[in-house]
């Protein structure tokens, strides 16, 4: 393949392996051939003479973003219902209540992913974990968006419920759990068997909660086998903690511990509520040493908790422990910029000082941290040997301005809005802001239909009292 030469950047995020950060680097070059960065740095000499040039000139050009934790087949027809919701018998927790009764029909999949997909590629990811139940397009949608995903399909023993909004019910079926991790395993198989060669399989049982514990660990011990990654949620509302802690005198984080399913290709979906939260006021100290120790990390993604009031405390205790963490939308918007801006934001508030954490590390924590999530070395950084995915920032355009730190100007005010053109393995999915794969404009009006439908049947899903959508989620305005 002919080498691709971004000449003349005006800022590149480069990564210096050295000191194990990123780096600005004024007017550099970034050449790419057959998937993989070939040059980082002053000069055109890599360029060979049939070389595709492309002008850096106003562009910041950094490593694409690495989302590890989603939910993209779930969480678009979200939009404008569980924005404000939460249970107040729950402790606020939107999950028992709530999100059970806002779910897509079949036909709304392969929209709901259409969208998910070209929101994450407009806001600079470019790979992307997809915790979601499997559905059947899910592999000719993820390779027509060109991103470079971890298909992650959940399966679980016990479906949860509340029939008062104060008490959580699992209602359990282990096989039902087992058959789920048989279906995930020929689902992964066949992505990675994909020619496109940029889908990965990761396992997820959903959470720990609803999981058995041979379940958890048969998972794990599968894809340690296979060399794949594992993920589940834990510690990510109190009456689970309360659930955990009750059935087993154990926190979340420590009966992970216990089961042997935490270390470096472990990822904990949120790891909120730690014993040490001031929410839990559990007794012990030892959650974060446990998951500094065993090397597994933590995907944190504040906008869907923030929501209702929750938040990790904080990201930069977490780090300070020694903690690996990559960032996750988890929700809508799948706007990878706004949630690391929220990640800064939170962690000052959490911690009441802006020196809580600086930008530099959260985009660390959205690139290299979330690729050491993955095992991957080869991805969220700009460095000789690493996967071609890089994102050009257009630093002219008037939000980035002025630009004395652009990736400050990206975070906290250009956003996706700056976000120019993509490339994902040397190939080019986005372009001044557009993504050409994917009819996402069409997806959007098939969500808001299929939203149609389901709010339709919210009555027959709410356990509590069959309301109603606008009795379980007011509009903000009465309609007149
Ligand atoms: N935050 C969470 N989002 C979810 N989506 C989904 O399908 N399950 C979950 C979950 O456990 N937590």
């Amino acid at each position: 393949m002919k080498t691709t030469l971004i000449k003349n950047a005006e800022f590149v995020v480069a990564w210096d392996d050295t000191r194990q950060q990123h780096v600005y680097m004024k007017n550099a070059d970034v050449a790419f051939a057959d998937g993989r960065i070939t040059h980082v740095g002053a000069g055109a000499q890599a360029a060979t003479p049939d070389a595709q040039i492309v002008s850096g000139s106003g562009m910041m050009v950094m490593p694409g973003l690495v989302d590890i934790h989603s939910h993209l087949v779930h969480e678009p027809i979200n939009k404008g219902y569980t924005d404000e919701t939460g249970s107040p018998g729950l402790y606020n927790s939107n999950l028992y209540e709530y999100m059970p009764t806002m779910e897509g029909d079949d036909e709304a999949a392969p929209a709901q992913l259409t969208l998910a997909a070209a929101e994450l590629l407009m806001s600079g990811v470019t790979t992307v974990v997809d915790m979601s139940v499997a559905h059947e397009h899910w592999i000719d949608i993820m390779v027509q968006s060109g991103l470079r995903a971890y298909i992650a399909p959940m399966f679980r023993s016990a479906r949860w419920y509340t029939r008062n909004g104060h008490v959580v019910e699992y209602d359990w079926n282990e096989k039902a759990g087992e058959a789920g991790m048989e279906r995930a395993l020929a689902l992964i198989d066949k992505a990675e068997a994909h020619e496109c060669g940029r889908l990965t399989g990761m396992l997820v049982p959903a959470q720990i909660d609803t999981c058995t514990p041979e379940l958890l660990k048969a998972s794990h011990q599968e894809a340690k086998r296979r060399g794949i990654g594992w993920q589940t949620h834990a510690a990510q509302s109190l009456p689970e903690f309360h659930e955990i802690t009750r059935r087993h005198g154990l926190t979340p984080v420590q009966w992970l511990h216990s089961l042997g399913v935490l270390d470096p290709g472990s990822i904990v979906g949120h790891g909120i509520f730690v014993d040490d939260h001031p929410n839990t006021h559990w007794g012990t100290a030892t959650d974060l040493s446990i998951l500094s120790e065993t090397g597994a990390s933590v995907a944190h993604c504040p906008t869907v908790f923030m929501r209702r009031g929750m938040a990790l405390r904080d990201f930069g205790r977490y780090r300070r422990a020694g903690i690996n963490l990559g960032i996750g939308t988890d929700t809508y918007p799948h706007n990878m910029i706004e949630e690391m801006r929220h990640v800064g934001y939170l962690a000052r508030l959490m911690a009441q000082t802006p020196r809580a954490v600086t930008t530099g590390e959260v985009f660390h924590a959205a690139t290299v941290g979330g690729a050491k999530a993955l095992g991957r070395e080869d991805l969220g950084r700009i460095a000789v040997g690493a996967r071609a995915d890089l994102v050009m920032v257009d630093m002219t355009h008037h939000l980035m301005r002025p630009s004395r730190d652009p990736v400050r100007s990206l975070v906290y005010a250009a956003a996706d809005r700056a976000v120019h053109t993509v490339y994902i393995d040397g190939r080019r999915v986005l372009h001044e802001g557009q993504v050409h794969s994917l009819d996402y404009r069409k997806a959007a009006e098939q969500v808001d239909e299929a939203q149609r439908r389901a709010e339709a049947l919210v009555p027959s899903r709410d356990l509590v009292a069959g309301r109603s959508a606008q009795q379980m989620s007011p509009l903000s305005f009465d309609v007149v």
